[in-house]
């Protein structure tokens, strides 16, 4: 004992002394915080601090003013709840990623993630074991190393979509208004198919309205009335038929949706692997991971049906809307640049030949094309205010005291509008990057992926998505303007809708409340579908209806076409073919 007692009484020195500096080091820290101001900002009213600018649809704008009038980090309160907004890349990146230790939490949001159920996939979990477990596997699953599993997978996707249009040539134009110009079909197949297998047979698909229901309640919701949630977590007790209890009926059924989209997915994939129909896919990968519990969670960790279920769901949720809005911001800057999209062809002709479609590993050859995926990105800025994240301690950036448990919204907007960066930074020019990507102004288009240790775990899933379907729509199209009744040629107006995920105006969910309802009457009565798209060299007197007569008819395909069908045919497996066109 006697032996023992000077190493225990080092040891106890030892770490009495660390507990007693690391208190003194926070103590410090936050009497200092304390003392310090906070970051500059607009004035508040009285008891509800910022609230009259911040109820507002436009709030990536007012938040860039705030930037210019008071600099790039500013401070607001919305009825006592501490707002801190980063304006530029470098504040973002200060913080989000450099002490993303603290800055990574998600605030708690009772309407979204409560009431309406969201808060059970990743986008939406606060930190904390099941958020370790599901970030852990979904990066396993997004990382590049595993991208490549699902190129197959993404290819059959787009060609099928080329296939489509020429399967019904009459139909040409409706095809290509409900199919090919819908980014929401084109992403939603994509992420269905490599997450439950499922193949999304047309406009009417169940799965595709259900996502699209569901995420149409869940942004007509978010405005001041969630944050008032957020704010007063006892409204989410308020009864139904109690007055004002609007947004809780709402809210009850937009839940409703919210648990048909975990499940019916699921469901319908559980139903083909009793009939012993299964297919590769993320889910099985899943539940493979579940059955050996074998796998990028740690071997503490379990994973059961349940995060499966959630897992699977995030992805779907989180990719979808994003990269479909990426989609519709492509091809309206393309009906207001006819010459970026020739540039983009004859580069593309230069790298095939004319002799087959774009393949993924073209992408490092075609730099105009990067160029052009760039700006798309910057210009169409799919998720302008990006995803909140909260501070979890008190931290002093800067001179500035920043509160824990502050909301932190970093602005893409006002970033992706840099003007130092981007001169004229409203035009769609893709020749701002042209030699350039390598350069701080491409490298900080990446803001719209996020920061830190919430960014978008799907970047590259993302982006290879984007890349191979944009580049086949160019290698086999052209573009031209549809005309008005006097022959006039429609120019679509340059309009964006201001939600959280920024469509082309008169596309996307948001002001089409239930779009199932309006499918068949309205469907997408959108500037972008003022397109008309011919298929290069096509001719709309051949007509075929057969999956024999499409890929033995030569003539019915330019032959690069045709030879690049029945080569793929040939290389991928049967369950490939069997995508091929419908009758
Ligand atoms: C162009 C398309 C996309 C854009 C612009 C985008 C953007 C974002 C942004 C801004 C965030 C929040 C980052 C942060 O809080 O710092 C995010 C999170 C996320 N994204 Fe994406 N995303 C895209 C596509 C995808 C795809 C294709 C997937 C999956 C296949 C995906 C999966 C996710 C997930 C799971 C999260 C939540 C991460 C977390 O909270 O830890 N995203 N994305």
């Amino acid at each position: 004992m006697s032996s023992l007692s000077p190493l225990l009484d080092s040891t106890t020195v030892g770490i009495s002394l660390a507990i007693a500096v690391t208190g003194l080091v926070a103590i410090s820290k936050w009497k200092g915080s304390r003392s310090l101001p906070y970051p500059p900002g607009p004035p508040p009213d009285p008891i509800i601090g910022n609230a009259r600018a911040m109820a507002t649809d436009e709030l990536a704008s007012v938040f860039a003013d705030w930037g210019k009038k008071y600099g790039d980090v500013n401070y607001a309160t919305l009825i006592g709840q501490p707002y801190i907004v980063l304006n530029s890349y470098q504040a973002a990146r200060d913080l989000l990623e450099k002490r993303s230790g603290i800055y990574s939490n998600r605030p708690p949001m009772v309407m979204l993630s409560e009431m309406m159920g969201w808060g059970e996939v990743l986008m939406h979990q606060e930190l904390g074991p099941r958020f370790r477990k599901h970030r852990r596997i979904v990066q396993e699953i997004l990382s590049t190393k595993h991208i490549s599993q699902y190129a197959q997978i993404q290819r059959k996707e787009a060609y099928s979509t080329l296939v489509d249009l020429g399967n019904t040539p009459d139909d040409l134009i409706k095809h290509l208004k409900r199919i090919l110009l819908d980014g929401v079909f084109t992403a939603a197949g994509t992420i269905l198919n490599i997450t439950y297998g499922y193949t999304v047979k047309d406009c009417d698909d169940p799965l595709v309205l259900l996502a699209d229901e569901c995420m149409t309640a869940t942004m007509g919701a978010i405005g001041l009335g969630s944050l008032l949630c957020d704010l007063i977590p006892a409204l989410k007790h308020w009864p139904t038929w109690a007055p004002f209890s609007g947004f809780k009926k709402h809210t009850v059924y937009t839940r409703s949706l919210v648990e048909r989209f975990y499940h019916e997915p699921f469901q319908w994939l559980k139903t083909r692997m009793a009939e012993g129909a299964v297919k590769q896919c993320i889910t099985v990968d899943l539940m493979e991971t579940m059955r050996t519990q074998s796998g990028p969670h740690r071997p503490s960790e379990t994973i059961d049906s349940t995060d499966i279920l959630h897992i699977s769901s995030a992805l779907y949720a989180a990719a979808s809307e994003t990269t479909a809005a990426v989609l519709e911001a492509f091809f309206l800057a393309l009906l207001h640049h006819p010459e970026v999209f020739s540039k983009m062809q004859e580069e593309i002709d230069q790298k095939t030949g004319k002799e087959r479609l774009v393949d993924f590993d073209d992408r490092d050859s075609l730099p105009y094309f990067e160029c052009v995926m760039r700006e798309v990105l910057r210009w169409g800025c799919p998720a302008p205010l990006g995803a909140p994240h909260q501070l979890t301690e008190n931290d002093i950036y800067k001179g500035y005291s920043m509160p824990k448990d502050a909301t932190v919204m970093f602005n893409v907007f006002a970033m992706t509008r840099n003007e130092e960066l981007y001169p004229e930074p409203e035009k769609f020019m893709p020749e701002r990057f042209w030699g350039k990507l390598d350069t701080e102004a491409a490298r900080q288009v990446n803001a719209v992926f996020g920061f830190g240790r919430r960014v978008c775990p799907g970047k590259a899933f993302a982006e290879a998505s984007i890349f191979f379907v944009m580049s086949n729509i160019v290698a086999s199209m052209d573009f031209t303007k549809a005309v008005d009744e006097a022959g006039v040629p429609i120019t679509p107006p340059v309009e964006f809708t201001k939600t959280l995920v920024r469509y082309v105006n008169g596309t996307g969910v948001v002001g089409k409340p239930y779009l199932s309802n309006l499918l068949d009457t309205s469907y997408r009565s959108s500037s972008s579908c003022n397109t008309v798209l011919k298929r290069r060299g096509f001719s709309s007197s051949k007509q075929t209806s057969s999956t024999t007569k499409l890929v033995h008819d030569s003539s019915f395909w330019p032959t690069w076409v045709f030879a690049h069908i029945v080569s793929e045919c040939n290389t991928m497996s049967r369950r490939i073919l069997t995508f091929f066109p419908r009758t």
